[in-house]
């Protein structure tokens, strides 16, 4: 077997193992690791990225937001590039939802590649999750916010991955929101 191959492997049951026990909004509370496996896997089948690196954050992109994984943790265990691109991708927690949400804004035009990749990912697999159910508790009203603030963020990642971007367009449009 590659060892990239080894890798991914390592790699996806870590982060099954940090998920364990998150589920997603969904009325069916999907196991949360469906979701960066998803992501990983737009970039892989859709985006033509092929950077183990990125697939490697992509799968381990929300562990620190959301689960007790540190960066020292994925430093240790997955290497710097890996670590510092699931930095870059990490909202803080600790600030006001409002303002996260306008720092992604303000950040995304000044991300590495790399994490713009994740992020370009990330946005297109939540708006098609959010075109397939609503999460429990969300108006209809919310997820038409969601679509126009993720716009605002997709349009700082311009520029990116041609085929990812082609595809949040359409969505935008199918939305009336104006990339
Ligand atoms: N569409 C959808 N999203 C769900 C679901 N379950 C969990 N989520 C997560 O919810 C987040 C979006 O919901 P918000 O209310 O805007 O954000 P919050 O959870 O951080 O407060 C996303 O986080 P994220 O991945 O960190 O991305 P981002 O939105 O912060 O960029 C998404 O992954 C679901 O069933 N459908
Ligand atoms: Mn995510």
């Amino acid at each position: 077997m590659s060892s990239d191959a080894v890798l991914l492997l390592e790699t996806v049951n870590f982060a099954a193992e940090k998920h364990r026990y998150q589920r997603r909004k969904d009325p069916d509370r999907t196991p949360y690791i469906n979701h960066p496996v998803g992501v990983a896997r737009i970039l892989s089948h859709e985006g033509g990225v092929t950077d183990i690196e990125v697939l490697q954050a992509a799968l381990l992109h929300d562990t620190v937001e959301d689960t007790d994984t540190t960066l020292a943790e994925l430093e240790a265990k997955f290497g710097p590039t890996v670590a510092r691109i699931v930095q870059e991708v990490t909202d803080d927690k600790n600030l006001p939802k409002q303002e996260r949400k306008r720092l992604q804004v303000e950040h995304a035009p000044h991300c590495s590649y790399q994490a713009k990749l994740v992020k370009l990912a990330d946005k297109l697999y939540n708006l098609r999750d959010l075109n397939r159910c609503t999460p429990v508790g969300w108006t209809p009203e919310r997820v038409q916010e969601y679509f126009v603030w993720a716009c605002e963020v997709v349009k700082g990642l311009k520029g990116t991955n041609s085929a990812l971007e082609e595809k949040l367009e359409e969505l935008f449009r199918q939305r009336g929101v104006q990339l």
